[in-house]
């Protein structure tokens, strides 16, 4: 029993690993039964070479598997075409493996697969071993680590290098569409005073209850707020000119000053805060480099001549 057939195949059935095996033509010779599961329920909706290969066949046997990445590619599903050049590298380059990973969402859930594709000779026959394996919770905990990645912990809005990237992103975006972007920096005034005064505890408070007020100014998807710093927030506007991001940040002074949080300094009993604003319709010879440092030169302004207020 041990060696025969039968109990071979029943091994592999019962492995979790979805395996096709076809020979240097592309023709499938074998599937275990982890594959026809998986290739069922994968019918109909989504656009990987799985559910492609279901749709173009309900018996796998003899279908050709490097014809269903073709097809796949052909629709457009660029995994088919990956996983069509892997396989062919393994059957004719002689490369010794190939591996790939790759997304095949339902319309009900987001999963992905690895695909590994290994030489085997047997009985002077060239067999190729397609083996899938499903690593969608690696990957969806990755997706939450690198999420987390991008929030700052405190005040649970973007951090600096989600800004940064954003900012990257619709820098490009507004240079190839000839759009204007509007940039502030906002820095809390004499922050340390209300630090020192009332503890960091309160500090932190505050800095929650502000980063949430600021968020409240970005709102289509080309907007983002961000903390900037320690107690520096960054907003960015594509396709926004500066009349307008003037007017929801003349709006965010006022808005700050009803707050009436207690801070006493220089400038008054409450806490207010300073703005450098800038608007720049980008071009390829400048960065989004330029843009921080035109706010960043405002906000300098703003604070050498008597803060609470914008400069722009
Ligand atoms: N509570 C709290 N304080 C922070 C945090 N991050 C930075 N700070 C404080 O922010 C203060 C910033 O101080 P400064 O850079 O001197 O700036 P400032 O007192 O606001 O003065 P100006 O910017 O010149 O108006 C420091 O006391 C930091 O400890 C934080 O996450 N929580």
């Amino acid at each position: 029993m041990d060696q025969s057939y039968e109990f071979l195949s029943f091994v592999l059935d019962a492995i979790t690993e979805s395996i096709v095996v076809i020979d240097p033509l592309g023709e499938i010779k074998y599937v275990n039964r982890s594959w026809s599961q998986f290739g069922q329920s994968n019918s109909g909706t989504d656009t990987s070479i799985t559910s492609n290969a279901q749709n173009a066949c309900q018996t796998w046997i003899g279908m050709n598997y490097l014809d269903v990445c073709d097809n796949a590619a052909a629709m457009g599903d660029e995994f088919g075409s990956v996983a069509g050049k892997g396989i062919r590298g393994v059957i004719s380059e002689g490369e010794d493996t190939f591996y790939f990973e790759y997304p095949c969402h339902s319309p009900n859930e987001k999963r992905w697969f690895t695909m590994r594709v290994t030489p085997l000779h047997l009985e002077c026959l060239n067999y190729f071993v397609i083996s899938h394996q499903d690593i969608t919770d690696r990957k969806l905990a990755e997706e939450k680590v690198m999420s987390l990645a991008k929030m700052d912990g405190l005040i649970n809005i973007p951090n600096r290098r989600a800004f940064d990237e954003f900012l990257a992103d619709e820098w490009q975006r507004c240079t190839r569409l000839k759009k204007p972007i509007s940039l502030a920096i906002i820095d809390i005034d004499h922050f340390k005073t209300l630090n020192d005064t009332y503890g960091h505890q309160k500090g932190d408070e505050c800095l929650i209850a502000l980063g949430t007020l600021f968020q409240t100014y970005v709102k289509r998807p080309s907007d983002l707020c961000a903390r900037y710093g320690g107690e520096e927030f960054i907003l960015v506007w594509g396709d926004t000119l500066m009349s307008h991001s003037l007017k929801l940040m003349n709006d965010l002074l006022q808005k700050i000053d009803s707050l009436k949080i207690p801070n006493s300094d220089d400038i008054s009993n409450y806490l207010t805060v300073s703005i450098g604003l800038t608007e720049i319709t980008p071009t390829t010879s400048m960065s989004e480099v330029d843009i921080i440092a035109q706010a960043d030169r405002m906000l300098y302004e703003a604070k050498r001549t008597g803060r609470n207020k914008v400069v722009y």
